[in-house]
């Protein structure tokens, strides 16, 4: 693989390595190179990867890949920065609604300088799992209230949760979510394929906003206080128990671009 053009960009500190692979040089399948790219010593550095294709349907396709190399479900970190890419790379207009495929469905979007909001999609509900909470928002998460996330050691007690037979074999993300502060919730993720605690996670915050109003009643608007940054999450909820009209909101900035010439191997 020669004199691919890559991009970087990060959302609250959730940081990736972006292609644009609408012509197909970039071999999708290959993810041992993409798991090279990825790590912080040998490659680019990144908490994942991802492809923008085309779309018969939609402006796009987004392909995300965790830092690991595996094809994942959804990163709605990675779907803000791949929105704000496609608007600087003249796919899509600035300040315009449009829709792009993914691995959970269509995605809407609508990109205004640094800030992007994302349309999710809906939550059908949730299970109450080991003094926790489980929901699918696009990838698993599970949620653990506690007096203080900042305390708290992600690494370790993340990685146990994420390995934790109850949620075998898929596994899931872990998220350490503290009480509400007026509106502001703050946080803290262990991630899957990333097996690290990472600085921000999108699906991740739109768990814990609607954990937290599962869990306290209080408000369908969350900022959501994460290690890099701030996200805000808003919803309805529906009367069957879900949750719908799901927007995650905030920054994604594009930090370098890049040739890769040379192959890393781990
Ligand atoms: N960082 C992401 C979540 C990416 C997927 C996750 N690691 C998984 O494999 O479930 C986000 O912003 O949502």
């Amino acid at each position: 693989m020669k004199n691919i053009e890559f991009y970087k960009y990060q959302g609250t500190g959730n940081d990736f390595v972006l292609v644009d692979n609408r012509e197909g040089s970039f071999d999708g399948d290959n993810n041992e190179l993409i798991a090279a790219l990825c790590h912080r010593r040998f490659g680019i550095g990144a908490d994942g990867l991802m492809l923008l294709e085309t779309s018969d349907k939609n402006s796009f396709t987004m392909r995300y890949y965790n830092s690991d190399g595996g094809e994942a479900t959804m990163c709605g970190n990675g779907g803000r920065c791949i929105a704000a890419f496609a608007v600087h790379r003249g796919v899509v207009p600035e300040k315009v609604y449009f829709s792009f495929d993914a691995v959970d469905g269509v995605h809407e979007a609508f990109v205004d300088g640094d800030m992007v909001s994302l349309k999710m999609i809906d939550v059908a509900g949730y299970e109450e799992k080991q003094d926790g909470l489980f929901l699918d928002t696009g990838s698993p998460h599970f949620i653990k209230f506690v007096d203080n996330p900042e305390v708290v050691d992600v690494f370790k007690e993340g990685s146990f949760w994420r390995n934790h037979d109850v949620f075998a074999p898929g596994g899931t993300n872990v998220n350490f979510v503290g009480n509400p502060d007026g509106k502001e919730v703050a946080m803290r993720t262990f991630e899957r394929g990333v097996e690290d605690e990472t600085w921000s996670c999108g699906t991740g915050a739109v768990a814990s906003a609607i954990a937290t109003y599962i869990r306290s009643g209080a408000g369908k608007c969350f900022d959501m206080k994460v290690p890099g940054g701030k996200l805000t999450v808003s919803f309805d909820v529906v009367k069957s128990g879900g949750f719908e009209n799901v927007w995650l909101k905030g920054p994604a900035k594009y930090v370098f671009s890049g040739q890769i010439d040379a192959e890393p191997i781990l």
